[in-house]
């Protein structure tokens, strides 16, 4: 899919890997409503994406995925300015092992209201123009995080919800591709101040920093650019791309015969 006239939205996109997500989506010709719970933290990176892309491009609309009736009204606001949407990146999430709940509500709840909220204008079975929804996974919903794991379960979540629905989708008519994205770790804040992050896990802190010191870390770029892949390649759904220093992969997950209940 060209990107060009294309209309985005973009959940947590004040900062981190939805910034750069808006930014490359912009760079690509796309209109990109920024949405974020963080209106302040929204401000000047807006600022900063409205000059060099120009106003027209972008808007930022205050939004707590926790919220469906907000997510509901940034979303008709988006139509109502740029006329439809195309693409959704379900990109919020944070890191709290100390509220489990929280983790789950904005990481994997937030991941489904969006999609949910988003079939309404984007389901080409209901009048919508289709397009691509890509969710935020994490490494760590590929394989276990040992000193997160409320987080590890909302990224599993992630990888698992993403996969069904693009079967659904495929299988229903929908006219839109589901692909996960699922980065090692990366240069943000959401990998600051690590042990107060892990709650009940603190002790794993250690661990946690040597397996960030053995992996290395990856630039919010890397994330965007490989994102860019599945957004434009119409032949991606069902998707979980692995982003690592060493590269992006596509993972290979068994398929199982159902008559058989075994791996192929
Ligand atoms: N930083 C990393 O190492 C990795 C991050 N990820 C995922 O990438 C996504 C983005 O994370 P980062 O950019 O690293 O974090 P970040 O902390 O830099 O940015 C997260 C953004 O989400 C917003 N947000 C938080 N709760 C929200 C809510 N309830 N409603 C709306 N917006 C909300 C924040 O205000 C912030 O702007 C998350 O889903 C995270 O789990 C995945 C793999 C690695
Ligand atoms: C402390 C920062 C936490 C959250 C940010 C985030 O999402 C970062 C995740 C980065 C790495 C996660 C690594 C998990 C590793 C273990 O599960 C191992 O079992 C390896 C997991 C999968 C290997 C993938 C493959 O098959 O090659």
């Amino acid at each position: 899919m060209a990107l060009v006239g294309k209309t985005a939205v973009v959940t947590g996109a004040a900062m981190g890997i939805g910034r750069a997500l808006a930014e490359i989506l912009l760079e690509n010709g796309a209109k990109v409503a920024l949405l974020d719970i963080n209106e302040a933290a929204a401000e000047r990176p807006l600022q900063a994406l409205e000059q060099h892309f120009g106003a027209e491009k972008t808007i930022f609309l205050k939004c707590d995925v926790e919220s469906e009736e907000q997510i509901r009204a940034a979303f008709k606001k988006t139509v109502e300015i740029f006329g439809g949407i195309d693409i959704l990146c379900n990109n919020a999430g944070v890191l709290n092992e100390t509220s489990w709940e929280k983790t789950i509500s904005i990481n994997l709840m937030g991941v489904i209201r969006g999609t949910y909220v988003a079939l309404e204008q984007m389901n080409q079975l209901s009048g919508g123009r289709g397009g691509v929804i890509i969710n935020m996974a994490s490494m760590a919903g590929i394989g276990p995080l040992l000193s997160c794991p409320s987080y590890t379960a909302s990224k599993f979540g992630v990888v698992g919800f993403t996969r069904a629905m693009a079967a659904a989708s495929e299988a229903s008519g929908y006219g839109i591709r589901f692909n996960a994205v699922c980065p090692g770790f990366v240069q943000t804040d959401l990998i600051t101040n690590i042990p107060v992050r892990l709650g009940q896990f603190s002790n794993l802190a250690a661990a946690t920093h040597k397996l960030v010191d053995v992996m290395g870390t990856i630039a919010v770029s890397d994330v965007a650019a490989a994102a860019l892949e599945l957004l434009i390649d119409d032949t991606k759904n069902g998707e979980a791309l692995l982003v690592l220093q060493s590269g992006a992969t596509y993972m290979q997950f068994p398929t199982f015969n159902p008559t058989q209940n075994k791996p192929l």
